[in-house]
């Protein structure tokens, strides 16, 4: 019996559940028709709900257990490909790792997604813990891999292309890797870089990425074609929630084509707009980086007369990278981001808070994330939606029109001189290398995706959890954005350090909150079981 398995079945009483018809062909085939074989008939249960916006073939595997148990699963080889032979972990002979008690990931191992939990409270979602297995899908000399890298760049990014190539050669022997040129586009336009432990050994201390990336150029069947033809078996994907959808489309076909080809993503997002996961790498990066540049902007702002620095930082649609920045250093008066609308007009608007602020101080500092504001520059400048190759709407520079706004009407009113200097750090933040803690998560991030690449899941992004590395499906990852919550404790400590007003109408926050309940209830029947057409029934004992 396989890994993927041995551990749901031990996992008793099991329910298994699916959201998607096209589940029946994979439950069908392979082995998995062994383990269903049984439980009853009944605990196979079907589920209208529509599949996620990319993927229309995309399967759920979901396991519960007891007290509102839930295990959001990933595909597995065994689920499509058959009679798959396994191997021992050489990893049990590493004279680095074998010294390691319980070294392979206890095969029933999940991680929850709700930690804080009420005595008669359901314990919630969860996810297979990331980590090596005794068993692998894959002989060293078998395993041909590859890395791309996509969308924009992200500190830390060559420390993680580093530690897949290091981590495949040092942990199981594989000396196969091939570097996609280019991102997307790279499969099947670019040239090929082969990767080894020599090549990569210096990248960790460089920004950017060395295998280069892009926006769009995404044609899965090439893509797919090319990885088939070339024959390449264990693809890793690293980049942001575009990135992840293109992922998951690649897997759908290679899926389709029955391909013994494992996809793992690796979250990449400078934002940190990616749900589930804790924080993603580089983020820590930037914001120390973004705090070099909000030090400048209150040094200039204090050492003049009504002085105030302007500081843009990325977040196209998520503030996170603002809102820490903003938080660490304590100099900041005022912090805008997208999730939290604001208006600069009348009384309670951004204007009259900086004429407060300059007759209190003498000078300010406005920290505002990229995508804040953008309904009001829009409606200023009657702009068109302009987007990249990828589809993401490109938004205007909200730092410059803001800092025109506020000479505008000082000037206007003619009450007191102010001298502004805005900084644009944005790319600066970008580019660098990743600090140390970040060099770590990396290296984590990318041994976590090769382990479970090895041990033949495939379908997923690797990612912290509450602290504890977890193999996540991709539509998890996909279906929404991590955004800042204006209602949540962390806002509340900003606002309380800033001073500034919230800027929302107590009705916005109501609503606000009303969403955020919706939006828990319609979780609920997937936690709770509601939904379901047809109730499991458990195996009997
Ligand atoms: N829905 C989708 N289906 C297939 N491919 C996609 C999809 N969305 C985006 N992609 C592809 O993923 C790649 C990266 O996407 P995008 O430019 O949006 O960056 P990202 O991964 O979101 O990173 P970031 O936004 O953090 O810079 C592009 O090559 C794009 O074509
Ligand atoms: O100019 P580029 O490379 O398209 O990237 C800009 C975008 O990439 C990000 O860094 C990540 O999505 C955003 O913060 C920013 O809007
Ligand atoms: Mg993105």
């Amino acid at each position: 019996m396989d890994s993927s398995i041995s551990s749901s079945a031990s996992l008793s009483p099991l329910k298994f559940r699916c959201f998607d018809p096209t589940y029946a062909y994979s439950a069908t085939t392979a082995n998995h028709s062994r383990l269903l074989s049984n439980l009853s008939p009944r605990s196979f249960a079907v589920n209208s709900r529509s599949s996620m916006e990319t993927s229309e073939n995309s399967e759920r595997k979901i396991v519960t257990g007891d007290a509102g148990y839930v295990l959001e699963d990933v595909p597995h080889l065994t689920d499509y490909v058959l009679d798959l032979p396994t191997y021992p972990n050489p990893l049990q002979d590493n004279p680095s790792y074998s010294v390691v008690k319980q070294y392979f990931v206890n095969l029933d191992d999940t991680v929850a997604q709700k930690i804080v939990v009420q005595k008669d409270g359901p314990r919630g979602t969860h996810f297979r813990r990331a980590g090596p297995r005794q068993k692998i899908y894959f002989e060293s000399d078998e395993v041909y891999a590859c890395i791309v890298t996509c969308g924009g760049l992200c500190p830390g990014l060559n420390t993680v292309i580093r530690e897949i190539v290091c981590g495949l050669h040092h942990m199981y022997g594989v000396n196969k890797v091939l570097g996609i040129e280019g991102g997307y586009r790279g499969f099947y336009a670019r040239n090929t870089i082969p990767l080894t432990p020599k090549v990569v050994n210096y990248i960790h201390k460089r920004g950017g990425t060395i295998l280069g990336t892009s926006r769009g150029g995404h044609d899965t069947s090439k893509i797919v074609d090319s990885i088939q033809d070339r024959g390449i078996n264990q693809v890793y994907i690293i980049g942001g929630d575009g990135t992840q959808r293109g992922a998951s489309v690649i897997f759908e076909e290679i899926r389709r084509r029955g391909l013994k080809v494992a996809v793992a993503g690796i979250p990449k997002t400078i934002d940190n707009d990616i749900p589930v996961i804790d924080k993603s790498f580089g983020f820590d990066t930037a914001v120390e980086e973004a705090q070099r540049a909000i030090n400048a902007a209150h040094v200039e702002a204090e050492s003049i007369e009504n002085g105030i620095g302007v500081v843009k930082l990325m977040g196209r649609y998520s503030g996170f990278i603002a809102m820490y920045a903003t938080l660490a250093s304590r100099d900041v008066d005022c912090c805008l981001i997208p999730e939290s609308p604001f208006y600069l007009e009348g009384p309670g608007g951004l204007l009259e808070y900086v004429e407060k602020r300059l007759k209190e101080n003498g000078h300010m500092v406005i920290v505002i994330a990229e995508g804040a504001g953008q309904d009001l520059l829009s409606e200023s400048k009657r702009s068109k939606d302009h987007q990249d190759a990828s589809g993401n709407k490109l938004l205007q520079d909200v730092g410059l029109w803001i800092s025109q706004k506020i000479k505008d009407h000082f000037a206007k009113r003619k009450m007191m001189p102010i001298n502004l200097k805005y900084i644009d750090p944005t790319y600066m933040i970008r580019a660098v290398p990743s600090n140390a803690s970040d060099n770590v998560y990396s290296t984590l991030l990318a041994h976590s995706a090769i382990h479970g690449a090895m041990a033949g899941y495939t379908g997923f992004t690797v990612g912290p959890v509450n602290g504890r590395h977890a193999y996540i499906p991709f539509h998890r990852i996909i279906e929404k954005q991590n955004k800042v919550v204006i209602t949540d404790r962390m806002w509340a400590r900003l606002l309380s350090s800033t001073n500034q007003p919230s800027f929302i109408d107590p009705r916005d926050i109501t609503r606000s909150k009303r969403e955020e309940e919706e939006q828990q209830q319609q979780q609920k029947p997937l936690l709770s079981g509601e939904s379901y057409m047809l109730e499991a029934e458990p195996k009997p004992q």
